[in-house]
């Protein structure tokens, strides 16, 4: 096949161009990218030759090569992995398959500072295309395992890239750097320098469970005044100025080892090998487990949600390890989805090499380390809540969305979720609340924790539903997620308060005393409505079972209630779009006896004679239309609601 010349992608340019242009300042990083890809490609090609004999890779000695040409200045990262076909390498080098990009780029774009733009760039990771912050050529030979022809991959990062075949390729793959000159003031170090590249390797990729070897001149005594070989143990005895063979990472890996010999910093490098983020992570979860079970886990939290948290084939972060050895990535029987953001490592000790993941759905083992890790990230969230009240605050405006999912999903911690949980409250406009927080101020008297659910604060905090409660000056949850209007319905309680919507049933608030007199209220003007409540009930019959008064406002006419057992329009139209078939439920209107309008309707239906009953029909369907406007729903006519009130307008003038 000659050799093709190619595109980029529109965002893999603008990404080429960002990172050319030193959007980036830590350059470093590159190598740990190039390592990290070359470690899954080990790791693949391990697993796929366990599964399939006839693949006839040699396995024998696994490893990543770091070469460095001073004169010609040129770096190399070599592996003896998996490699790639000619398609893969059309597919995955050169285009961006990451759904969230073109979104990412525009907040890039709108990023207002060089940490803002970080910031975001490291979240996003960008592996492979790091190597243009360094290089201003970069060249990628492959060959998959089991093929026969190899592929040249050569791009300036410009606007191109070629694509070629090749006879006699090697098999994995290996990322040649045309190196840009050193430019330290820009952090553009000399990539060629055994020392920079030690350096690198021993800060980004200790932990990496393969070998990375360089061939060095013996350690001269000029060149390195300790006399040591830095931390990499010399694989051949050489002497000076004769090629020796070091591996530069200790491989230890880091969850077998206690944490007193791991820093911070090792751990968070990690977490960024598994997860592709070049943040540090939230938090780092260690956990140990001896018996006859064994296992060890380390688990992080992310500092920033991937754009994808809510995409269906969002991937789980947790890997599994058998014995040290990788066994696979996303491993769903590990984590709960509602945890689907959480990243780390489960090493199990008495688990086979070849476990699958339908064998490990079912395991009983597995499922019990399931729970323990569950329980474990949830335990972790609840001390964080309380001893760093910020990082808490974090972590739910990044995750809270997802973690209330497990509210549906997760029965046996229920408790323990809600406890972890806060919400949007008329309490404070900024803070979230939790629970027990709420349940602390509650009222005397007040027997139920209220909530509301919609599409914003302002709406919610416009909704003529609040009116009551605002005048008693009595907290409502402020429930804004779509996630909100499901769990509500399945949460009965939290420490023996029910919880309520402000929106569904009668409300009946105050001291024992103020609910008689309101009572004996009611009374009354049901006497004197009864007769339009009826009429309207009626009238509207076919969109409302009941009209009645409404002992929740104060200052709008009317407002659209649901029955307490009964799902709100939201809940429906959500059910309907999953699919399911839910049968409409008619609400109930409820009119305030105190408004102008609601006393003129009575007044004039009282009055009525004749064909009157057309004209105040209108009026009744105007104060339905605007009851549900007034809670941001929607109406079924919308042209015949502007008719009638554009007549309306139109007579007053
Ligand atoms: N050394 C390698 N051996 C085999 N395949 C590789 C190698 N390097 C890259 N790839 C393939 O190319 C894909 C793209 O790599 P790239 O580094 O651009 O992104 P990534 O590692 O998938 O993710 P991210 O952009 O989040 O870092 C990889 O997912 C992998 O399939």
């Amino acid at each position: 096949m000659p050799t093709e010349t190619f595109e980029f992608q529109v965002e893999a340019r603008q990404l080429l161009q960002m990172m050319i242009h030193s959007i980036y300042s830590n350059k470093d990083v590159f190598l740990r990218e190039l390592i990290s890809n070359s470690s899954d490609a080990l790791d693949k090609l391990r697993l796929e030759s366990l599964r399939d004999d006839a693949l006839g890779a040699d396995t024998s000695d696994l490893h990543i090569a770091v070469e460095a040409d001073k004169e010609a200045r040129t770096l190399v990262v070599r592996d003896n992995g998996i490699g790639m076909s000619y398609d893969e390498v059309r597919d995955l080098i050169g285009t961006i398959a990451n759904s969230g990009t073109a979104k990412f780029l525009q907040e890039l774009k709108e990023a207002k500072d060089a940490t803002a733009a970080e910031g975001l760039i490291g979240q996003f990771g960008v592996g492979f295309y790091a190597s243009f912050m360094v290089a201003d050529e970069v060249t990628l030979l492959t060959r998959r395992a089991g093929e026969s022809q190899g592929t040249r991959w050569t791009s300036d990062g410009a606007g191109t890239y070629t694509i070629e075949t090749v006879e006699d390729a090697p098999q994995g793959t290996s990322v040649t750097l045309r190196l840009k000159p050193a430019d330290t003031e820009d952090k553009l170090y000399d990539y060629t320098s055994p020392w920079k590249i030690r350096e690198i390797v021993k800060r980004y990729s200790d932990f990496i469970t393969w070998p990375i070897r360089m061939a060095v001149e013996a350690p001269a005594a000029a060149e390195n005044p300790a006399g040591d070989s830095a931390d990499g143990s010399a694989d051949g005895e050489a002497a000076a100025g004769e090629p020796e063979v070091e591996t530069l990472n200790s491989m230890k890996a880091l969850w077998a080892r206690s944490r007193d010999e791991v820093s911070d910093e090792e751990y968070h490098e990690l977490y960024k090998h598994i997860s592709h983020d070049w943040n540090d992570p939230l938090e780092t979860i260690r956990m140990q487990a001896e018996g006859t079970f064994e296992y060890q886990a380390l688990l992080f939290i992310p500092s920033r949600a991937p754009q994808d948290l809510f995409m269906r084939d969002h991937k789980r972060g947790v890997q599994l390890y058998v014995k040290r050895v990788f066994i696979m990535d996303d491993c769903e029987a590990l984590m709960p989805p509602y945890l689907r953001f959480v990243k780390g490592v489960v090493d199990a000790q008495d688990l086979s090499l070849n476990v699958s993941r339908e064998i490990l759905q079912q395991d009983r083992q597995i499922q019990l380390m399931h729970r323990r890790l569950a329980k474990k990230v949830l335990s972790t969230i609840k001390d964080m809540m309380a001893g760093n009240p910020e990082r808490y605050a974090t972590l739910w405006r990044e995750f809270g969305r997802v973690i209330k999912e497990g509210l549906l999903s997760d029965f046996e911690n229920r408790d323990a979720i809600l406890g972890v949980s806060s919400f949007a409250s008329t309490h404070d406009a900024e803070a979230p609340t939790t629970l027990a927080q709420y349940v602390e101020r509650m009222k005397d008297g007040q027997e139920h924790i209220f909530y509301l659910t919609g599409e914003s604060r302002q709406a919610l905090e416009n909704s003529p539903h609040m009116e009551a409660f605002r005048a008693k000056g009595i907290e409502v949850l402020l429930l804004t997620d779509p996630v909100d209007e499901v769990w509500v319905e399945a949460v009965p309680e939290f420490e023996g308060k029910q919880l309520q919507s402000v929106a569904k049933g009668e409300v009946d608030l105050g001291s024992e005393e103020e609910k008689k007199e309101a009572e004996t209220e009611r009374e009354k003007r049901q006497e004197e409505y009864g007769a339009l409540l009826t009429w309207m009930t009626e009238r509207l019959g076919e969109d409302v079972k009941e009209v009645r008064l409404s002992s929740r406002l104060t200052v709008s006419p009317a407002c659209v209630v649901s029955d307490a057992n009964e799902a709100t329009p939201a809940l429906e139209a959500m059910y309907r779009a999953m699919g399911q078939d839910v049968p409409h439920a008619k609400r109930i209107l409820e009119l305030n006896p105190t408004h102008p309008l609601v006393s003129a309707l009575n007044k004039a239906h009282g009055e009525r004679s004749g064909d009157d009953g057309a004209a105040l029909g209108e009026t009744a369907e105007l104060l339905y239309g605007m009851a549900l406007l007034a809670e941001g729903g929607e109406l079924s006519d919308p042209s015949r609601f502007i008719k009638l009130m554009a007549e309306r307008v139109e007579r007053s003038l």
